[in-house]
């Protein structure tokens, strides 16, 4: 109870920071936001980021900001929001940021948003798998999609809290029991991993990595990655040495960069991505993803990313592939296409992997 009066009472102060207790000190009379000529409603679509204060959370916070499809932003987190937002909200583009702080603000920070984007929850240190974050991230994802299903249900998920695999099926399972699942809505976000395929892909063939595209379909843990090789863009081929190589680096690239973070945390700025990019800024792999929903919620025609969905391109209820964005999320999801003998092998052991994952995300909620 002391927590939420202290949440509460911080968020009175940032939602008055029109008249900050510097100027109060000063004897400066209160000027109160309704007071002022702004009448707000600039059109855009209504983002909401629950992990709003975390790794992830502020660069992307800092890139909605400065999306200009964005009309408002709010800025969930369990810790610290209040500094986040009163940060970001400084920044002179045209949105407005809102914060919200604890469980007793969720619904508020929801309510009608247009998108949520979650990344909340753990991330890895060395030596552990992005299933081991199962055990605590399972359970704040199921939180705060009931909080979803109950204040924006028509909202698109972007969820990228680990593991992807098992708790994008989760949230499909709380929206079922609420009566709101929308599979067209519900987006894993995977995009780093076709960030990460562009870059080494370029690397290899010595050139620039914006001129590269790499399908990567399945999911978004170890052999569950798997990068199209035989369908980059330019048409490339590349020798088994080089197929070994870049397969297995794009499959471990996070783990890469959590060992080399040395129990500082996961990849936050490896999200960073020069390809796509708005008001000539740079995005990262979720913002550009979110910027593509949100392009897709316009109506702009030929919005394609790779996402991981409920899907019947395979037998599995959940595969990662291209798909097109479009004002209802995932409009159309395109067929794997013609794979190489070498992806033949490693689409079987993808969907071995992901059929226990996505299982074991199913029964955490049905259990
Ligand atoms: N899908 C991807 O491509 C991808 C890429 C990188 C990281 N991740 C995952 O994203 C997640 C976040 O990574 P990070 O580096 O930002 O971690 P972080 O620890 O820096 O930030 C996580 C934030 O979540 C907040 N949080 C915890 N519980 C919450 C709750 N119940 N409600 C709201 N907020 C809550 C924390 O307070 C923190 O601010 C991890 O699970 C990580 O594995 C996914
Ligand atoms: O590897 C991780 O744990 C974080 C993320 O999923 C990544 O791919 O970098």
């Amino acid at each position: 109870m002391q927590q939420n009066d202290e949440a509460t009472r911080r968020m009175a102060t940032l939602s008055a920071h029109l008249h900050p207790p510097s100027l109060q000190m000063q004897g400066v009379p209160p000027l109160r936001r309704e007071n002022c000529r702004a009448k707000g409603g600039a059109p855009g679509f209504k983002v909401a980021i629950l992990g709003a204060a975390g790794g992830i959370g502020q660069p992307l916070s800092l890139l909605m900001k400065m999306n200009p499809l964005v009309s408002v932003l709010h800025l969930y987190d369990v810790v610290n929001s209040p500094g986040v937002t009163a940060d970001v909200s400084h920044m002179d583009t045209g949105a407005v940021v809102r914060g919200f702080l604890g469980a007793p603000q969720l619904e508020n920070a929801l309510t009608g948003m247009d998108i949520v984007i979650i990344p909340a929850g753990i991330p890895r240190k060395p030596g552990m798998t992005r299933d081991d974050l199962f055990k605590i991230n399972a359970g704040i994802v199921r939180t705060l999609c009931e909080g979803v299903a109950k204040c924006c249900p028509r909202a698109i998920v972007n969820l990228i809290s680990n593991p992807v695999n098992s708790t994008v099926p989760i949230a499909a399972e709380v929206f079922k029991k609420a009566g709101t699942y929308d599979p067209k809505r519900l987006l894993g976000v995977t995009t780093l991993d076709v960030v990460r395929a562009n870059t080494f892909v370029a690397e290899v063939l010595g050139i620039d990595p914006r001129e590269v595209d790499v399908p990567v379909i399945g999911g978004h843990s170890g052999v569950t990655i798997l990068p199209l090789l035989s369908q980059v863009k330019p048409a490339s081929s590349f020798t088994s040495e080089e197929i070994n190589y870049l397969t297995n680096r794009i499959q471990n690239g996070g783990t890469e960069v959590v060992e080399a973070k040395a129990g500082a945390g996961s990849a936050t700025l490896s999200m960073l991505n020069t390809r796509r990019t708005y008001s000539k800024m740079q995005a990262y792999a979720a913002a550009k993803f979110a910027d593509a929903c949100l392009r897709g919620l316009r109506g702009d025609a030929g919005i394609v990313e790779c996402t991981f969905v409920a899907s019947q391109v395979t037998e599995l209820p959940f595969f990662a592939t291209k798909v097109r964005l479009g004002r209802g999320g995932a409009e159309e999801i395109f067929p794997i296409g013609p794979l190489s003998e070498y992806e033949r092998v490693g689409l079987e052991k993808a969907k071995n992997e992901l059929a226990g994952s996505i299982d074991k995300g199913v029964s955490f909620i049905r259990k």
